[in-house]
């Protein structure tokens, strides 16, 4: 027998087959259908067959490691994690990208739960719209009918809108010349996955710099769209049960003139503030060895103006403005740590109705008589300051609150501000210098407090529209001054604009008799009786007429008195 011959096994096999039979099964099976219908040996292929799937194999291991090696050698990536602020950045610059209103694949969605984007959504861009951006006409402006108005404000709406951002995949479009790739992924392996998304930003350039610029410039076109406006973070519980800073909106700044207080006060309150962010004041304190840090206590009756100061001094100062209730579900010690550590360089921290969370000298399960408070040297125990007889798993014990507040671990340059209706119920131990740096107090309004309140409602304020004129009583006769204008030969023919001129001449002149008309209200609201938000909530039942106001005024007097002895 030739010595090429194929020897055959005793199943009937070839040993080439048999020998193939063993390392892929149902080789045999396949190689005989072959033969026998379609008289192909693979066999005799078996080296071809062998050296494709090698060079297959070759390739399948090589190409990732070349393509790694050319990515590395002529693309630079960067990675964005969804948890992070940057996510947020680059989702709002593309979606504004005018590449994005060509692109085929796309997330829409109104709702954040669909859309991580929308996590850091707030309504002040719908505020924008709803203002006087010019989109609806505004009533009165060209004889337009509230009702007109607000049959459009209302149609327009009822529909929420609806966001687009580039969908799953990978996405392409030119920035500053380089060819861009924005890649969006769903992460699997997360245990609480709800949304764990990451972006991969590449570009086609060793040089990682534009990709820093186009990161940079996303950074710059979300922080711009508050422009001056006071920006607010609230605390909010993850999906893993971490805690962490959300924005949960940004305000128009409110002018400290509308906050009404003792102006040694006010301004005492703003220039230890100012004095404290002086960047020598860091290094003071630095050289000292002091933490740098300033703690502040506003304390009053609610509706007093305590959170209205804190904001209007976030407003002034630049400050974000981070909001935080101790009464938070699930906070506790670790969780309150872990939001003071991330919070920035600058800021200012609301800790609201500090009493209200249990932190007070009624403290553990025993409640103390009021008259009797209890001598508790609080440096020294860890009591759990839980609501009495309400102790939980969560909650925060003053020891904790102490340490998050100046612990060794507690962040620097930070402003705290508590505020608190109950002052007298605190611990001292919050209260020594070192956490509460200054006291402010406010309280019930005084004859100057109504005075400005009645004021600053009635005064005139630029942006207001035009409004019936206040009778003042004292023969100012419009319509002969707008005929004197109209005349005029040194207005020539722009009579027109002048009387409107005159109008606003005029309604200038009208409320500078509203010192007279407050004079008349001080006379009939008492002084150290009502909170700065009764009076407030009073004058805007009448928010044009303050001749109303004045009438009802002894009526409302009258009437809080009643409800208030009920
Ligand atoms: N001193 C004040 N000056 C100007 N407005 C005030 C003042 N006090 C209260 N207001 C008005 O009353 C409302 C409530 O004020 P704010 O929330 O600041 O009171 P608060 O003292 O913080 O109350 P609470 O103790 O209930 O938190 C706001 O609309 C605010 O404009």
């Amino acid at each position: 027998m030739a010595s090429n011959q194929t020897s055959t096994t005793t199943t009937g096999l070839s040993s080439e087959t048999a020998l193939l039979e063993a390392l892929i099964p149902g080789y045999g099976l396949v190689s005989r259908f072959f033969i026998s219908y379609l008289k192909i040996d693979l066999n005799a292929y078996l080296q071809v067959l062998i050296g494709f799937a090698l060079v297959a194999g070759c390739i399948r291991f090589i190409y990732p490691r070349v393509l790694d090696s050319l990515s590395d050698l002529f693309i630079s990536t960067a990675e964005i994690r969804m948890e992070d602020d940057v996510f947020t950045y680059m989702m709002y610059w593309v979606s504004r990208q005018p590449h994005m209103k060509q692109t085929t694949r796309f997330l829409a969605s109104v709702k954040y739960k669909t859309d991580p984007y929308w996590s850091d959504s707030d309504d002040s861009e719908a505020e924008n719209d709803d203002d006087e951006n010019g989109t609806i006409a505004q009533p009165g402006s060209t004889a337009v009918s509230f009702d007109e108005y607000w049959a459009k404000l209302m149609s327009r709406d009822r529909y929420k809108k609806i966001k687009f951002t580039p969908s799953k995949g990978c996405h392409y479009f030119w920035y500053k010349g380089y060819l861009m790739r924005l890649q969006r992924t769903q992460e699997e392996s997360r245990r609480f996955a709800t949304n764990s998304e990451r972006l991969w930003l590449s570009c086609l350039s060793r040089n990682p710099e534009i990709l820093k610029e186009l990161l940079a410039d996303g950074q710059k076109a979300y922080i711009e769209r508050d422009g001056n406006r006071t920006v607010i973070y609230r605390a909010k519980r993850d999906y893993d049960r971490s805690f962490d800073w959300v924005k949960c909106m940004s305000r128009s700044p409110r002018p400290l003139s509308t906050v009404i207080l003792d102006q040694e006060q006010k301004q005492g309150f703003v220039d230890d503030m100012r004095e404290y962010l002086h960047p020598h004041t860091r290094r003071w304190y630095t050289d000292r060895g002091i933490p740098y840090r300033r703690g502040y206590l506003l304390h009053g009756p609610p509706g007093t103006g305590k959170t209205s100061l804190c904001f209007a001094a976030a407003g002034m100062l630049g400050l974000k403005l981070y909001l935080l209730n101790l009464k938070t579900n699930g906070l506790d010690e670790e969780g309150m740590s872990s939001l003071f550590a991330y919070l920035p360089r600058r800021c200012i921290v609301l800790l609201e109705d500090i009493d209200t969370a249990g932190v007070t000298q009624t403290r553990g399960k025993t409640v103390m008589p009021e008259d009797d408070p209890p001598k508790i040297d609080s440096e020294k125990e860890d009591v759990p300051l839980v609501a009495s007889g309400n102790p939980g798993p969560d909650g925060i014990t003053l020891s904790g609150l102490l340490n998050v507040i100046d612990g060794v671990a507690a962040s620097e340059g930070r402003i705290l501000v508590m505020t608190t209706n109950h002052p007298d119920k605190l611990d001292p131990a919050l209260l020594r210098p070192g956490r509460v740096d200054m006291s402010i107090g406010f309280a019930y309004t005084t004859e100057q407090d109504v005075r400005d309140l009645f004021e600053s409602i009635y005064k005139y304020v630029r942006r207001d529209r035009p409004r019936t004129l206040i009778s003042t009583g004292k023969g100012d006769d419009l319509s002969q001054r707008e005929k004197q204008t109209q005349s005029s030969p040194i207005e020539g023919g722009n009579g027109k604009k002048i009387v409107q001129k005159e109008k606003k001449n005029e309604e200038i002149i009208l409320r500078a008799n509203i010192s007279d008309l407050s004079a008349a209200f001080v006379q009939i609201v008492p002084s150290g009786e009502f909170t700065a938000a009764e009076v407030q909530g009073y004058l805007l039942n009448h928010k044009d007429r303050p001749d109303d106001a004045i009438a009802g005024a002894s009526k409302w007097v009258e009437e809080i008195r009643k409800n208030r002895d009920a």
